[in-house]
């Protein structure tokens, strides 16, 4: 007999002797019912001398999945798998693994230490109908959990502890990572409310394919792998458990590749955020409180997604006067300017600084920009970003890494030529990798090398004329500015043997 029927059982012939006690306790002298009633709650406790424990499945204010819930449905499918009878099936990570859970109400006993435990799935209607914002079913689920009393401590310490972490080690297994984005969305009654949206994160990049010095590489992984590991680090020194990247380089450099190695890497998901779309900085605030731990929040760009410069505020100064007085331009300013992004740069530090993100923590923040040089020092500082990584162009090492990857060779005789070039010339990874990509089946290997090759020369040339060309520009400049300065000499010259003139004159007077 399981644990749901004996409750059930046990609980209805209580049910019945309370029920009866009820009806006759006013029969008795007051004294005598208090007696009476000690006895009933003892005999309750002893013929049924379990503890229920309730998890549901939305909790807190806003109603959000409870991670104690989900924790416990992946501990349980590794448990229903042998012990239950009734599945339900869930297809992850493109049916190559089979998720069972349990079916509503199934029993599922389990045991630990020796005692005994028994798990149940309770499904409710939702009887009151509240009104929310958040998408809320109309079913409410809970686990309950039943165990002996005497063994209270063990269960509610070291078990619960044991099913947390079980759990959450599973749903790591069988995670489809993703990639998250904040779209805003329009929803019917017309707010705008932007908050994440996702797509499977399935990107092939890895720290295998991307071309940079190995050195280097070698030295982020090792970077990663610490941080990872670094938990009671992290505690022990009092910092939120996070860690900052300011990827900086020309386009095509590979930065958002770098991204997807980190996330394939640490198997993380990615929070690719838009700054430009979010309004204000409460917003920042709770689309940041909702990512969740083991991620890589990206903002790609922060140069161009943040006000670090001043520059907006001057252009609105400067337009402003001719439409405040056409009404139809000054309301259509108004409407531009409510678009406009309201998160600051202080809104932005301050949830590095882990005010906010401190719930959770195990995030990693990658900023990107081609400019490192326009940022806000502020931004940039160590222990804000604490690792500065330069993507630059591409050198013979990672030439080779290209290579190897789009054309599966390690070496060849156009090697020697093709690094010489590389060492004079700037040409970015994604363009090296777009040459040697075969054009059609039939270029070999060589022909790649040599497309490669031809590109790298016409690459010097046009670097030889641009400098030529800047160079004479530089000249003309000069030239321009001397002429100029001479001419003033000249005009202060003459001005000074006019003013001797006066001056000899008036003497003479
Ligand atoms: N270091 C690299 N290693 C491997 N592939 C690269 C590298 N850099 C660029 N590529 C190739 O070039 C393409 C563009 O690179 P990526 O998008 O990573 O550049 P980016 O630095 O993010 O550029 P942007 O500044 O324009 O965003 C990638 O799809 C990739 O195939
Ligand atoms: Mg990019």
């Amino acid at each position: 007999m399981g644990m749901g029927e004996l409750g059930t059982n046990v609980g209805s012939v209580l049910a019945s002797v309370m029920v009866v006690w009820a009806i006759f306790k006013d029969h008795f002298p007051y004294r005598l019912s208090g007696h009476i009633e000690k006895y009933i709650q003892k005999l309750v406790r002893f013929v049924y001398p379990y503890i229920e424990i309730t998890f549901h499945e939305l909790a807190g204010e806003r109603l959000k999945r409870s991670e104690a819930f989900s924790a416990i449905q992946n501990y349980l499918s590794t448990k229903a798998t042998s012990k239950a009878s009734r599945f339900k099936a869930d297809v992850v990570k493109d049916i190559k693994s089979l998720v069972l859970t349990m079916d509503d109400h199934e029993e599922v006993p389990d045991e630990f230490n020796g005692v005994k435990v028994w798990w149940v799935l309770n499904k409710h209607e939702n009887k009151s109908r509240s009104i929310s914002y958040y998408p809320v079913s109309d079913e409410k689920r809970s686990f309950k959990l039943s165990f002996h009393k005497r063994h209270r401590e063990l269960i509610t310490g070291p078990y619960i502890e044991h099913v947390m972490s079980e759990g959450k080690a599973v749903s790591t297994e069988n995670r489809q990572r993703k990639l998250y984005s904040n779209n805003p969305s329009k929803n019917w009654y017309g707010w705008k409310r932007t908050k994440w949206s996702h797509v499977f994160f399935e990107h092939p990049s890895t720290f295998d394919t991307l071309a940079m010095e190995t050195k280097k590489k070698e030295e982020i992984k090792n970077d990663l792998k610490k941080f990872r590991k670094g938990k009671e680090y992290y505690t022990k020194i009092g910092k939120a458990w996070k860690r900052g990247y300011l990827l900086y380089g020309p386009p095509g450099t590979g930065k958002s590749s770098m991204i997807a190695a980190i996330a394939n890497f640490l198997d993380y998901d990615v929070y690719d955020l838009e700054l430009t779309t979010v309004m204000d900085n409460t917003e920042l605030r709770n689309l940041l409180i909702e990512t969740s731990s083991k991620s890589v929040i990206v903002i790609e760009d922060i140069d161009c997604s943040l006000d670090l410069t001043g520059q907006r505020l001057k252009k609105k100064e400067k337009d402003g006067d001719e439409e405040e007085k056409d009404p139809i331009k000054k309301k259509e300013k108004e409407e531009s300017e409510n678009k406009d992004s309201k998160v600051t740069l202080s809104g932005l530090l301050n949830f590095i600084d882990g005010l906010w993100s401190a719930c959770g923590g195990e995030r990693i923040i990658v900023f990107t920009t081609n400019h490192v040089d326009k940022l806000d020092p502020a931004l940039i500082r160590r222990g804000r970003m604490d690792k500065h990584i330069e993507m630059s162009y591409c050198c013979f090492e990672a030439f080779r890494v290209l290579a190897k990857n789009y054309l599966d060779t390690d070496s060849h005789k156009l090697y020697v030529k093709i690094e010489s070039l590389l060492g004079e010339t700037n040409m970015t990874p994604a363009d090296v990798a777009d040459n040697l990509m075969p054009k059609s089946d039939e270029e070999g290997v060589e022909t790649c090398l040599n497309n490669l090759i031809e590109a790298l020369v016409d690459a010097k040339k046009e670097e030889a004329r641009k400098k030529a060309e800047e160079e004479a520009r530089l000249k003309a400049e000069r030239e321009e500015k001397d002429k100029e300065e001479s001419a003033e000499e000249a005009v202060k010259v003459d001005e000074n043997s006019a003013n001797s003139v006066v001056k000899e004159n008036g003497f003479h007077k």
